[in-house]
Protein backbone atom coordinates (compact mmCIF):
# COMPACT_ATOMS: atom_id res chain seq x y z
CA UNK A 1 0.00 0.00 0.00
CA UNK A 2 1.17 3.14 -0.51
CA UNK A 3 2.51 5.73 1.95
CA UNK A 4 0.32 8.83 2.22
CA UNK A 5 2.72 11.99 0.69
CA UNK A 6 4.73 14.34 3.10
CA UNK A 7 3.12 17.35 4.11
CA UNK A 8 3.95 20.45 1.65
CA UNK A 9 3.07 23.48 0.93
CA UNK A 10 3.82 25.14 -3.05
CA UNK A 11 3.79 28.13 -4.29
CA UNK A 12 3.61 29.18 -8.24
CA UNK A 13 5.59 31.63 -9.46
CA UNK A 14 3.35 35.21 -10.12
CA UNK A 15 1.36 34.20 -7.31
CA UNK A 16 0.50 37.36 -5.64
CA UNK A 17 -1.03 38.40 -2.18
CA UNK A 18 -2.60 41.12 -0.04
CA UNK A 19 -6.19 42.50 0.61
CA UNK A 20 -9.07 44.13 -1.14
CA UNK A 21 -10.61 47.16 -0.48
CA UNK A 22 -13.28 49.78 -1.43
CA UNK A 23 -17.09 49.41 -1.24
CA UNK A 24 -17.87 46.24 -2.83
CA UNK A 25 -19.20 47.65 -5.62
CA UNK A 26 -15.54 49.41 -6.80
CA UNK A 27 -13.26 47.02 -4.66
CA UNK A 28 -9.43 47.64 -5.43
CA UNK A 29 -6.74 45.22 -4.84
CA UNK A 30 -3.60 46.02 -2.83
CA UNK A 31 -0.81 43.71 -3.98
CA UNK A 32 1.26 43.36 -0.98
CA UNK A 33 3.83 40.42 -1.62
CA UNK A 34 4.54 38.70 -5.27
CA UNK A 35 6.62 35.08 -5.40
CA UNK A 36 9.00 35.29 -8.12
CA UNK A 37 9.60 31.91 -8.16
CA UNK A 38 8.43 28.35 -7.64
CA UNK A 39 8.65 27.67 -3.83
CA UNK A 40 7.97 24.20 -2.44
CA UNK A 41 8.74 23.34 1.24
CA UNK A 42 8.02 20.20 3.21
CA UNK A 43 8.56 18.84 6.69
CA UNK A 44 10.65 20.72 8.67
CA UNK A 45 10.79 23.99 10.86
CA UNK A 46 10.75 27.27 7.86
CA UNK A 47 10.81 30.98 8.86
CA UNK A 48 9.49 34.07 7.95
CA UNK A 49 11.14 37.25 9.65
CA UNK A 50 10.44 39.97 7.31
CA UNK A 51 10.12 44.31 8.27
CA UNK A 52 6.64 45.18 9.90
CA UNK A 53 3.72 46.03 7.20
CA UNK A 54 5.65 43.74 4.46
CA UNK A 55 2.99 41.75 4.21
CA UNK A 56 3.39 37.79 6.76
CA UNK A 57 0.39 37.97 8.20
CA UNK A 58 -1.51 38.40 4.83
CA UNK A 59 0.84 35.76 3.27
CA UNK A 60 0.41 33.17 6.57
CA UNK A 61 -3.47 33.49 6.34
CA UNK A 62 -3.78 33.45 2.51
CA UNK A 63 -2.27 29.42 3.49
CA UNK A 64 -4.49 29.17 5.70
CA UNK A 65 -7.68 29.64 3.19
CA UNK A 66 -8.92 32.41 4.88
CA UNK A 67 -8.04 34.90 2.81
CA UNK A 68 -8.06 34.29 -1.67
CA UNK A 69 -4.20 35.27 -3.07
CA UNK A 70 -5.33 38.36 -5.32
CA UNK A 71 -3.52 35.96 -8.40
CA UNK A 72 -2.14 32.52 -8.72
CA UNK A 73 -1.77 29.35 -7.60
CA UNK A 74 -1.11 27.64 -4.13
CA UNK A 75 -1.82 24.32 -2.34
CA UNK A 76 -1.23 23.34 1.25
CA UNK A 77 -1.15 19.92 1.26
CA UNK A 78 -2.14 18.04 4.66
CA UNK A 79 -4.27 19.40 7.88
CA UNK A 80 -3.81 23.14 8.81
CA UNK A 81 -3.58 24.23 12.08
CA UNK A 82 -3.01 28.11 11.83
CA UNK A 83 -2.97 30.01 15.25
CA UNK A 84 -3.00 33.88 15.42
CA UNK A 85 -0.80 36.21 17.56
CA UNK A 86 -3.23 36.28 19.95
CA UNK A 87 -5.54 34.20 21.82
CA UNK A 88 -8.76 35.20 21.01
CA UNK A 89 -11.54 33.13 23.35
CA UNK A 90 -13.61 33.83 26.18
CA UNK A 91 -11.55 35.59 28.81
CA UNK A 92 -13.27 33.82 31.77
CA UNK A 93 -12.14 29.96 30.52
CA UNK A 94 -9.01 28.61 31.68
CA UNK A 95 -5.92 26.60 29.45
CA UNK A 96 -6.91 23.37 31.15
CA UNK A 97 -10.89 23.25 30.17
CA UNK A 98 -9.58 24.69 26.52
CA UNK A 99 -7.40 21.39 26.44
CA UNK A 100 -10.20 19.83 27.49
CA UNK A 101 -12.87 20.72 25.47
CA UNK A 102 -10.92 20.84 22.07
CA UNK A 103 -7.80 17.57 22.34
CA UNK A 104 -8.26 13.83 22.78
CA UNK A 105 -7.10 12.36 26.09
CA UNK A 106 -3.87 11.45 24.53
CA UNK A 107 -3.24 14.83 23.29
CA UNK A 108 -4.38 16.66 26.57
CA UNK A 109 -1.84 14.43 28.41
CA UNK A 110 0.65 15.87 26.19
CA UNK A 111 -0.41 19.45 26.56
CA UNK A 112 -0.56 19.13 30.49
CA UNK A 113 2.67 17.79 30.73
CA UNK A 114 3.77 20.48 28.25
CA UNK A 115 1.96 22.89 30.14
CA UNK A 116 4.27 22.03 33.62
CA UNK A 117 7.49 22.14 31.11
CA UNK A 118 6.99 25.88 30.73
CA UNK A 119 5.34 26.46 33.82
CA UNK A 120 2.05 27.53 32.36
CA UNK A 121 -0.84 27.92 34.72
CA UNK A 122 -3.13 25.73 33.92
CA UNK A 123 -6.25 26.88 36.12
CA UNK A 124 -5.92 30.75 35.44
CA UNK A 125 -8.74 32.37 33.41
CA UNK A 126 -7.19 33.44 29.71
CA UNK A 127 -8.16 36.90 30.67
CA UNK A 128 -5.83 36.88 33.84
CA UNK A 129 -2.66 35.41 31.71
CA UNK A 130 0.17 37.81 30.86
CA UNK A 131 0.92 37.96 27.22
CA UNK A 132 3.48 35.42 27.37
CA UNK A 133 1.81 32.84 29.45
CA UNK A 134 -1.14 33.47 26.69
CA UNK A 135 1.35 32.63 23.97
CA UNK A 136 2.28 29.47 25.78
CA UNK A 137 -1.07 28.37 25.47
CA UNK A 138 -1.32 29.07 21.83
CA UNK A 139 1.96 27.08 21.54
CA UNK A 140 0.92 24.03 23.47
CA UNK A 141 -2.28 23.63 22.30
CA UNK A 142 -0.89 24.11 18.78
CA UNK A 143 1.88 21.28 19.49
CA UNK A 144 -0.67 18.96 21.48
CA UNK A 145 -2.92 19.04 18.40
CA UNK A 146 -0.45 17.86 15.88
CA UNK A 147 -0.36 14.93 18.28
CA UNK A 148 -3.81 13.92 17.12
CA UNK A 149 -3.18 14.55 13.06
CA UNK A 150 -0.39 12.46 10.94
CA UNK A 151 -0.06 14.76 7.87
CA UNK A 152 0.15 18.53 9.44
CA UNK A 153 1.00 21.72 8.62
CA UNK A 154 1.21 24.47 11.00
CA UNK A 155 1.02 27.91 10.38
CA UNK A 156 1.61 30.49 13.21
CA UNK A 157 1.99 34.16 13.30
CA UNK A 158 4.83 35.59 16.10
CA UNK A 159 4.32 32.23 18.38
CA UNK A 160 7.36 33.09 20.18
CA UNK A 161 6.35 37.00 20.81
CA UNK A 162 6.15 37.44 24.60
CA UNK A 163 8.20 34.72 25.87
CA UNK A 164 11.24 35.30 28.12
CA UNK A 165 14.53 34.08 26.95
CA UNK A 166 14.86 30.22 28.65
CA UNK A 167 11.15 29.70 27.62
CA UNK A 168 11.86 30.57 23.98
CA UNK A 169 14.67 28.71 23.93
CA UNK A 170 12.29 25.49 25.17
CA UNK A 171 10.13 25.93 21.93
CA UNK A 172 12.94 26.44 19.83
CA UNK A 173 14.54 22.97 21.04
CA UNK A 174 10.88 21.40 21.15
CA UNK A 175 10.39 22.27 17.70
CA UNK A 176 14.21 20.66 16.72
CA UNK A 177 12.93 17.18 18.40
CA UNK A 178 9.78 17.39 16.64
CA UNK A 179 8.40 14.89 14.60
CA UNK A 180 9.25 14.44 10.89
CA UNK A 181 5.72 14.84 9.11
CA UNK A 182 5.23 18.23 10.17
CA UNK A 183 5.93 21.33 8.27
CA UNK A 184 6.01 24.22 10.57
CA UNK A 185 6.16 28.18 9.18
CA UNK A 186 6.80 30.28 12.25
CA UNK A 187 6.34 34.20 11.24
CA UNK A 188 9.31 35.72 13.96
CA UNK A 189 11.50 38.84 14.31
CA UNK A 190 13.72 37.43 17.05
CA UNK A 191 15.97 35.17 15.36
CA UNK A 192 18.80 34.96 18.17
CA UNK A 193 17.18 31.47 19.60
CA UNK A 194 17.24 29.70 16.40
CA UNK A 195 19.89 26.98 15.44
CA UNK A 196 18.28 24.78 13.51
CA UNK A 197 16.31 25.54 10.92
CA UNK A 198 15.14 24.20 7.38
CA UNK A 199 14.24 27.15 5.29
CA UNK A 200 14.18 30.88 5.76
CA UNK A 201 11.29 33.22 3.93
CA UNK A 202 11.57 37.08 3.29
CA UNK A 203 10.33 39.65 1.95
CA UNK A 204 12.32 42.50 0.37
CA UNK A 205 10.36 45.47 -1.59
CA UNK A 206 7.24 42.98 -2.64
CA UNK A 207 9.23 40.24 -3.48
CA UNK A 208 8.67 36.80 -1.97
CA UNK A 209 12.28 35.49 -1.09
CA UNK A 210 13.11 32.28 0.00
CA UNK A 211 16.32 29.74 0.96
CA UNK A 212 17.14 26.56 2.64
CA UNK A 213 20.63 27.43 2.76
CA UNK A 214 22.07 28.87 5.51
CA UNK A 215 24.71 32.06 4.02
CA UNK A 216 26.88 33.21 7.40
CA UNK A 217 26.82 31.55 10.25
CA UNK A 218 23.50 32.16 11.61
CA UNK A 219 20.40 32.31 10.26
CA UNK A 220 20.30 36.26 11.21
CA UNK A 221 23.06 36.74 8.28
CA UNK A 222 20.81 34.70 5.92
CA UNK A 223 17.67 37.13 6.94
CA UNK A 224 20.22 40.42 6.19
CA UNK A 225 21.97 38.79 2.77
CA UNK A 226 18.37 38.19 1.83
CA UNK A 227 17.59 41.31 2.10
CA UNK A 228 19.87 43.34 0.02
N1 LIG B 1 -7.88 44.18 4.82
C1 LIG B 1 -6.99 45.17 4.90
N2 LIG B 1 -7.36 46.46 4.71
C2 LIG B 1 -6.47 47.47 4.76
N3 LIG B 1 -5.15 47.29 5.01
C3 LIG B 1 -4.72 46.04 5.20
C4 LIG B 1 -5.61 44.91 5.16
N4 LIG B 1 -4.88 43.77 5.37
C5 LIG B 1 -3.61 44.19 5.56
N5 LIG B 1 -3.51 45.52 5.45
C6 LIG B 1 -2.27 46.32 5.56
O1 LIG B 1 -1.26 45.66 4.83
C7 LIG B 1 0.00 45.80 5.48
C8 LIG B 1 0.62 44.43 5.73
O2 LIG B 1 -0.12 43.79 6.75
P1 LIG B 1 0.37 42.41 7.43
O3 LIG B 1 -0.37 42.32 8.72
O4 LIG B 1 0.23 41.30 6.47
O5 LIG B 1 1.91 42.72 7.69
P2 LIG B 1 2.99 41.96 8.60
O6 LIG B 1 4.20 41.77 7.77
O7 LIG B 1 2.39 40.75 9.22
O8 LIG B 1 3.28 43.09 9.71
P3 LIG B 1 3.77 42.98 11.28
O9 LIG B 1 5.16 42.43 11.30
O10 LIG B 1 3.72 44.40 11.72
O11 LIG B 1 2.77 42.12 12.01
C9 LIG B 1 -0.26 46.61 6.75
O12 LIG B 1 0.05 47.95 6.50
C10 LIG B 1 -1.74 46.41 6.97
O13 LIG B 1 -2.32 47.49 7.66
Amino acid sequence: MASDPAPSIDIEPGTRFGYQSGPIWKKKSKVLVEAGEKVRVGPGLHLFVAPNGAGKTTLIRSLAGLLQPISGCLSVNGTVHYFADELRMDPELKPKALFRSVLGSEAREHAMKLADTLKLSVTTPISKLSRGNRQKTILILAESQLQQVKRSVLLMDEPLSGLDAETREQVVDLWAKSSTQVVRLVIMHELESVHHADSLFTIHSGALRHTSTKSGSSWMDTYHSLQK
